[in-house]
Parts: structure tokens; C-alpha cells; sequence
């Protein structure tokens, strides 16, 4: 595999009279050929300005930008142009022109190729087609509905072949039935053409639904970044562990869990734990193992398997009793396992053994 897009020491920094902004502080980033890369992050964390760096859009105040092995910064207006036209990009309000017809907005930016007229209609016939928008090609844009105007901006998009498509908050403004289907859409384009894409996104969740790879953007910096899997199973920064707790929705069962009174009044001997894990391990030979090992056994409160990139990663909500001893033993036993343990601190309220209990 090689880098398709070399980002290196990126620097954006806007300058007005009053107020100096860093938007872009020394970021670096290479996006495999074929990849699927996400860049999640909040308002103002400096996304948009890093994806528009990779085809000049935003020209850096610092930093090399390479893409398709060209140094993009060294061409000349030309050529620059040339190599955009190798970069499609998509937006959250799509963008169409509202006077024409979906085929004319497709067929828009071939104005320019070396097509006949009778090529660029059969062009704009295949990327509807792709898209799936055949039927619509002599509507407006206000007859179609979020979605299929999106598609219609993914076709326009696709008009000049690109081999690179950034998405900028492209599913931001539709239902999640919708979004689902783009980034179906999206994921098949990547598929199907080979298509490298680079979604930026502030829903982890459509991150978690098509990417291969995910950067965390904090201040205008890359905060943390590797495979999905990884990154999903191991995050390091407390944002990262915010955005996959919105995808996983565990936090969410975790506030449920919390209002049980058996939970508010947990035993001594008790331990309310997260267990996460990915890979083939379910849920259910772990637990009869701490049994069996350690007499400790476990309540499941909440479970959750998920299919990240063909792989099972389990969440799990459990209360684990038995004696201290063997509660860190069974803990260790777990973690050997490779099975994340996070112990959930409930609070004032634990309830002391009896002494018959101790014994
Ligand atoms: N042209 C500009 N002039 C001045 N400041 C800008 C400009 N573009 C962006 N900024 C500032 O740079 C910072 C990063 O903005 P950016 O749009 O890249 O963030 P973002 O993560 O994409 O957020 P959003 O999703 O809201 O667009 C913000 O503080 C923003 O106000």
C-alpha cells in the first residue's frame, strides 16, 4: 500500500486585525490508497480546514502537502487544477444549483473535459446509475429529497473520476435512516472503484459504520488516531473515550444500570465493572471460567455485541461477587484474557458483609 495523501507538519493560521486563530497546529497524516478514513471531531476542532488543505482549497501557512505522490504546493495553476479534479469533495448542504436539472449538475463539471456532448450523457447515465438516482435525472433539486440530493452531489463529485473523495459532514443534515444509506453508498463507491475516501464527521457512529482508520481532532490537532478496532477497543484520551461512548450508547445503559437499587446499594463482596473485548471470546465462556476458577460470579446487567470490520467487540455491564482475594484474581484472569476491565465506582452506599457472610 502507499500514501495516496501526505500531510506533513501542517500549520493553519487565520490572521485578522483583532484576533489571531491557529486553526491547523502541526498536523501529519497519511491516507492509504483504498482506505476509508475517518476525522471525527467537535465544532471548531479544525476539520474542515485540514481536509480543504488536501486539495489547496486552504493553502497552508506551514507544512507539505503531497497528493497521488505530487507535491501540490510546487504546481503551477495548471496543473493544480488538474490534479483537483482528482479530488471530489462532498458537503453537508449539498450544494446544487437550484435552477437545473440533476443531470445538468452532474454533467456540470465535464463542461470543461474533452468528452463530446454525446460522452458526457452517457457519463452523467452511468453516475446516476451509480448513485441510484436514474429515474430523476430531468428533476430539480427541490423535487428530491436530502438524501437523493446528496447522492446527486456524490455523483457530481464522482464526475472526473477522482481517486480521493472527502465528505465534510455530508450525513450532518440527515435522519440516521439516511445516513445509514449514504454511507452505504459511500462504503460501495470505496468497494466498487477503489475509491479513497476521507469522511469527516462529529458522529463517531458514522465513523464506526464504514472507516478503517480514525483520527481524533482536538485545537487543531491530531489527538489520537489508528485502526477502528484498535482505537475502539483502546482509547487514550478521555475525548476519544466521549465519542465512542455515543456510538456504543453504553454510557447511556450505564446511567440506567446505576438507578437499579441493587446497584445504588452494592455489597461489599460486589463490583459493578465494565468488560470490553474484541474477538471471538463471548460473553459466556468468560464468565463460567470465573466461576470455575474463582468461584466469582457475575451478573449481567447490560450486553452489547458489535460487528466493527468483521469483528465481535463486546460490552459488557456486570456486577462480579466473591471474595476480595478472588476478585482481583478473577480481574487479572480477565485482563491475561485480553478482556478490558474497568471497575464502575458506584458510590457512599456499599453495605458492609455480615460477619456469616466473611466466613
Ligand atoms: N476563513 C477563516 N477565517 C478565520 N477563522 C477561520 C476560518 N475558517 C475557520 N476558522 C476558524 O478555525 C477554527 C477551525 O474551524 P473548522 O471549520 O476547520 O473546524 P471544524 O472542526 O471543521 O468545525 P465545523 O464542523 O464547525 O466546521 C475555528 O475556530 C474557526 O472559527
Amino acid at each position: 500500500m502507499s500514501a495516496v495523501i501526505k500531510l506533513e507538519h501542517i500549520d493553519v493560521t487565520f490572521k485578522s486585525k483583532t484576533r489571531t486563530v491557529q486553526a491547523v497546529h502541526d498536523v501529519s497524516l497519511s491516507v492509504e490508497k483504498g482506505e476509508v478514513y475517518g476525522i471525527v471531531g467537535y465544532s471548531g476542532a479544525g476539520k474542515s480546514t485540514l481536509v480543504r488543505v488536501i486539495n489547496l482549497l486552504q493553502r497552508p501557512t506551514k507544512g507539505q502537502v503531497e497528493v497521488n505522490q505530487q507535491d501540490l504546493l510546487a504546481l503551477k495553476p495548471k496543473a493544480l487544477r488538474q490534479a483537483r479534479k482528482k479530488i471530489g469533495m462532498i458537503f453537508q448542504h449539498f450544494n446544487l444549483m437550484n435552477a437545473r436539472t440533476i443531470a445538468d449538475n452532474v454533467d456540470y463539471p465535464l463542461k470543461s473535459s474533452k468528452l463530446t456532448k454525446a460522452q458526457r450523457r452517457a457519463k452523467v447515465a452511468e453516475l446516476l446509475d451509480l448513485v441510484g438516482l436514474s429515474d430523476k435525472k430531468n428533476a430539480y433539486p427541490a423535487q428530491l429529497s436530502g438524501g437523493q440530493k446528496q447522492r446527486v452531489a456524490i455523483a457530481r463529485a464522482l464526475a472526473n473520476d477522482p481517486e480521493i473523495l472527502i465528505s465534510d459532514e455530508a450525513t450532518s443534515a440527515l435522519d440516521p435512516k439516511t445516513t445509514l444509506s449514504i454511507l452505504e453508498l459511500l462504503r460501495s463507491l470505496n468497494q466498487r472503484l477503489g475509491l479513497t475516501v476521507v469522511l469527516i464527521t462529529h458522529e463517531m457512529q458514522a465513523v464506526k459504520e464504514i472507516c478503517q482508520k480514525v483520527a481524533v481532532m482536538e485545537n487543531g490537532q491530531i489527538i489520537e488516531r489508528g485502526d477502528l478496532l484498535h482505537v475502539f477497543s483502546q482509547p487514550q484520551k478521555q475525548l476519544t473515550k466521549d465519542f465512542i461512548n455515543t456510538a456504543t450508547q453504553i454510557e447511556q445503559a450505564l446511567g440506567k444500570v446505576l438507578q437499579q437499587p441493587a446497584i445504588k446499594h452494592l455489597r461489599s463482596n460486589e463490583r459493578l465493572v465494565q468488560l470490553s473485548y474484541i474477538g471471538d471470546s463471548t460473553d459466556q465462556p468468560i464468565i463460567t471460567e470465573l466461576y470455575k476458577r474463582y468461584l466469582v460470579t457475575a451478573n449481567i446487567l447490560f450486553g452489547n455485541v458489535e460487528i466493527l470490520q468483521n469483528t465481535p467487540v463486546g460490552n459488557l455491564i456486570v456486577t462480579l461477587s466473591g471474595t476480595e482475594k478472588n476478585l482481583n484474581a478473577a480481574t487479572s484472569y480477565l485482563r491475561q484474557a485480553q478482556v478490558n476491565v474497568r471497575e464502575i465506582k458506584v458510590g457512599r452506599d456499599v453495605i458492609p458483609l455480615t460477619k456469616k457472610e466473611h466466613a
